[in-house]
């Protein structure tokens, strides 16, 4: 599966919710699609799904995804509002129209799913909680097996415990039918061990798309005696810093060099890959920005 995005721009108006934004997915990964508020994540899902005509180029394994029920057959969208059905349905309902959409729908897995997030199979949609319904979307979305699967927060309302089955259930989905994920989510550090590729998006424009492991070995935390982590520190970007009792951590931006390196094994200090989240706030920071 590959997905090419050229010049895509989405406008509301006077809004410019995506702006010509051009991106290339190949192979098949789990991508963390990440932004503030309002920086246009679900707009550009939205372009990607075929909901919307793009104003620039969307293609899926070469074909436009605009009202192309050949492109759109292989793409699959759950939106963070829990949407997934009309709140009449009932949840049987809602699945059956979902597997009527596709051919890869495993029937059995969605089961399976049903049970894990204990949904009820002949209950109305609407008379799920927030969580259940949200589930819901992400049975469809995993159930689904669609070449091309993007989760919009799909885990909103969810509890952690529930969350973290969601994240479980992905991986190991995705590990026995590999294929192209989008995930977006504020909750970077629940998700970030399962991303391989990062795209960070920010008001309207791709600031950055990276491989995970390269983003965060381009920081360091350290960890250590306060005053001999203030003295690695000095003079190098600090995205965050924690302390505990004479215990320090800090997250530093940037190459920290070999003679760095050296004293902090003199002063024994711990040195680590950067945490995603931190490099996201640092980047996306409109005051302390330094991409
Ligand atoms: N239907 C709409 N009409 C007008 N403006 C819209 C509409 N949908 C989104 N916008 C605007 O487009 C911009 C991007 O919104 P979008 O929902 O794509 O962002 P997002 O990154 O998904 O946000 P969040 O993380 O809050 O869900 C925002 O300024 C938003 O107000």
């Amino acid at each position: 599966m590959r997905v090419e995005v050229r010049g895509l721009t989405v406008r509301y108006g006077d809004v410019t919710a995506v702006d010509d934004v051009s991106f290339t997915l190949e192979g098949n990964k789990i991508h963390g699609l990440l932004g503030r508020n309002g920086s246009g994540k679900t707009s550009l899902m939205s372009a990607l799904a075929g909901y919307r005509q793009p104003a620039g180029e969307v293609t899926v394994d070469g074909l436009p995804v605009f009202e192309n029920a050949a492109a759109t057959r292989n793409i699959c969208l759950v939106r963070h509002t829990p949407d997934a059905a009309d709140k009449g349905d009932k949840v049987s309902h809602v699945l059956a129209y979902a597997a009527a959409w596709r051919e890869s729908w495993d029937d059995g897995y969605a089961r399976e799913l049903l049970d894990l997030f204990k949904i009820p199979f002949k209950t109305k949609a609407g008379e799920l909680s927030l969580g259940q319904r949200s589930a819901l979307g992400v049975v469809i979305g995993l159930a689904s097996r669609a070449p091309l699967t993007m989760l919009d927060e799909s885990h909103l309302g969810m509890d952690t415990p529930t969350r973290y089955a969601f994240y479980d259930a992905l991986l190991a989905d995705f590990m026995a039918h590999p294929r192209t994920i989008v995930i977006s989510t504020h909750l970077i550090e629940e998700l970030a061990s399962l991303l391989e590729e990062v795209l960070i998006i920010d008001a309207g424009r791709l600031v950055l798309q990276e491989e995970a492991d390269v983003l965060r070995s381009s920081g360091t935390e350290v960890t250590g005696h306060a005053p001999d982590v203030d003295e690695f520190t000095a003079g190098l970007t600090v995205l965050s810093e924690k302390s505990l009792g004479r215990t320090k951590s800090a997250m530093v931006y940037g190459p920290v060099g070999q003679e760095r390196l050296v004293r902090a094994r003199q002063l024994g200090l711990e040195l680590g890959p950067v945490a995603l989240q931190d490099l996201f706030v640092h980047l996306t920071d409109p005051v302390r920005g330094a991409a």
